[in-house]
């Protein structure tokens, strides 16, 4: 990802990054006050391209996210909507701008009641901002809960108030907005659930914050799209052969051979050259009669780690996968963590999916302490818990920890010396370097058996053609997102790859032709 540079649109700020960006706004030379009339002027814009004229109440609070409030309100009463705004807090703790703005505004300013939502159409929701971090209590808690009762539509100012901006953790309870703007760039939240469910429609707007701001920021987090890693992609070659394009090598155990049958397809269909799928002799002519282009090695039975580990004397196997449907009862387990050792020990770009991060539940240092070479592993929350039990509870980083997908990732990636996929709806990839992509094409068809061992199949895949691991994981995930909508209601697992060549025929027109 040598090219991902900093002005990407696709950089995801933290609520504190983002105070670090508007200070260096004000450094060079944008005023707060025009920050906060941009961004109440974008949040007045959209609302009005959006609904038409009606009784709209103005809910502000403390901070400079009631400021923009003030703004807004403004805005919308000089477009002739009738507006009524209530303030929770006290004036002379206001900043001088959003204290300007509120001296502004002519109308009533009311006090916080849920009296107030009787002749409403539409709330704006400028209580808080992306940078909370307690639950809301007294009036701003009963409003909310009004607001969850009452189902009036919402536009929400930066984020729908009570979601950390950060982790996308809800404090204390949270009303959906069917709108939410949020200004110079997306925050995690915005991307992780449960905040990202309660956000509806995005709006990022800009608010004159200069972009060259960002090259002061180590920023690492990143929102997945091709833009990322596109120009590493790895399209065959015009004079190229297949051995061009690697050779995977895929292990299946003897039960479950539907698992490690759709990693192998799934490596062949996004472009290995050539792929091996290994298997103990008993379930061989099951492989090797379901299966055509992947060819299929027989391991011995009582040596099939040893098997395993000669084929890897071919050095042309350039990319491992391990996991799907390896098996973890009694013996299997023991070989699986032999075959995945032998893996490891190569230094050869590896994928570890399900069973082979289950098989060392209670020994993951094991098997961190292997890792030295490219590796991706990815695990569901239900394998992540599993292999990474003290990053789960840890308290360290904040109290809500647990809903931290992000920084779980992170360390998890970071102890493990693995690229970490951990997977879901909101699917963080984070590096052992500290970089992280939070992904957000997936549709929810893609909660069904099987996906998961898709997606090892196409990391594989572009693993074995010399994509480095973060790159590949973040291609493979989006990808996987894509084929999912491609295919929509009524996926099954075995679509994906059959789809996988009209996702990959868009994205080589709009990405491979400048
Ligand atoms: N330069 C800037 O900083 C800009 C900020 N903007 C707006 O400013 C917002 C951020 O402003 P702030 O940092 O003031 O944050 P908030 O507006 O979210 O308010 C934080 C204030 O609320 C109090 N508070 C926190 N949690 C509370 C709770 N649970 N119950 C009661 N009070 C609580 C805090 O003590 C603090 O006074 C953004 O969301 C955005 O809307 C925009 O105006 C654009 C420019
Ligand atoms: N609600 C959802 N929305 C989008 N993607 C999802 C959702 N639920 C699961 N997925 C994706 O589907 C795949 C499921 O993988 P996994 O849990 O390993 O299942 P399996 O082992 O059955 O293949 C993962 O890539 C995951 O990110
Ligand atoms: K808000």
């Amino acid at each position: 990802m040598a090219h991902m540079h900093k002005q990407y649109p696709q950089l995801l700020l933290t609520a504190s990054e983002m105070g670090m960006a508007d200070k260096s706004a004000v450094v060079a030379g944008v005023p707060v006050m025009d920050l906060m009339a941009a961004a109440g002027k974008a949040v007045a814009d959209a609302v009005l391209e959006r609904w038409s004229t009606c009784s709209v109440l103005v809910l502000c609070g403390p901070g400079n996210n009631g400021g923009d409030g003030f703004v807004v309100a403004k805005l919308l009463q000089a477009a002739g909507w009738s507006v009524r705004l209530a303030f929770m807090g006290s004036v002379e703790k206001l900043s001088p701008e959003a204290a300007c703005f509120f001296h502004a505004w002519q109308g009533e300013v009311e006090e916080y009641s849920v009296d107030l939502l009787e002749q409403t159409d539409l709330v704006i929701d400028a209580m808080f901002g992306a940078g909370l971090t307690r639950s809301l209590e007294g009036k701003a808690r009963d409003m909310v809960d009004a607001l969850i009762e009452r189902e009036i539509p919402i536009c929400a100012v930066d984020v729908p108030s009570g979601i950390d901006g950060t982790t996308g953790a809800v404090l204390g309870k949270v009303a959906p907005a069917e709108l939410t703007v949020t200004f110079f760039r997306k925050k995690p939240g915005h991307l992780l659930f449960p905040g990202r469910g309660l956000c509806g429609e995005l709006v990022v707007a800009d608010i004159g914050i200069p972009v060259t701001v960002l090259d002061e920021l180590n920023l690492q987090t990143w929102e997945n799209s091709p833009e990322l890693w596109y120009r590493d992609y790895p399209w065959p070659r015009l004079d190229g052969h297949k051995f061009h394009r690697g050779h995977a090598l895929v292990f299946g155990g003897e039960n479950i051979t539907g698992a490690s049958r759709l990693t192998a397809r799934s490596a062949m269909r996004i472009g290995a050259g050539l792929v091996t799928l290994a298997a103990p002799i008993k379930a061989w002519a099951v492989y090797a009669t379901a299966l055509t282009g992947v060819m299929v090695a027989k391991l011995e039975q009582s040596q099939e780690a040893e098997d395993f580990e000669e084929l890897l004397l071919d050095t042309r196997h350039n990319a491992i996968a391990v996991g799907p449907g390896a098996g973890l009862a009694g013996f299997e387990s023991i070989r699986t963590r032999k075959i995945v050792l032998a893996a490891l020990i190569t230094g050869r770009a590896t994928v570890l999916d399900a069973d082979a991060l289950s098989a060392f539940a209670n020994d993951p240092q094991t098997l961190f302490d292997a890792i030295n070479g490219p590796c991706v592993m990815t695990p569901h929350e239900g394998e992540f818990a599993r292999l990474f039990p003290k990053i789960n509870k840890s308290p360290e980083i904040n109290n809500n920890l647990a809903d931290d997908k992000l920084t779980r990732a992170r360390l998890a990636a970071k102890q493990s010396g693995a690229v970490v996929v951990l997977k879901g709806a909101d699917t963080v990839i984070a590096s052992p370097d500290g970089r992280a992509i939070i992904n957000s094409n997936a549709p929810a068809d893609l909660a069904t058996g099987g996906s998961g061992d898709v997606l090892a199949g196409f990391i594989l895949g572009l693993l074995a053609q010399g994509m480095s691991p973060f790159d590949a994981a973040a291609a493979a995930v989006w990808m996987h997102g894509e084929v999912g909508n491609e295919v929509g209601a009524g996926l099954i697992a075995e679509d994906l790859p059959e789809h996988l060549p009209k996702v990959l025929a868009v994205f080589k027109r709009q990405y491979l032709s400048p």
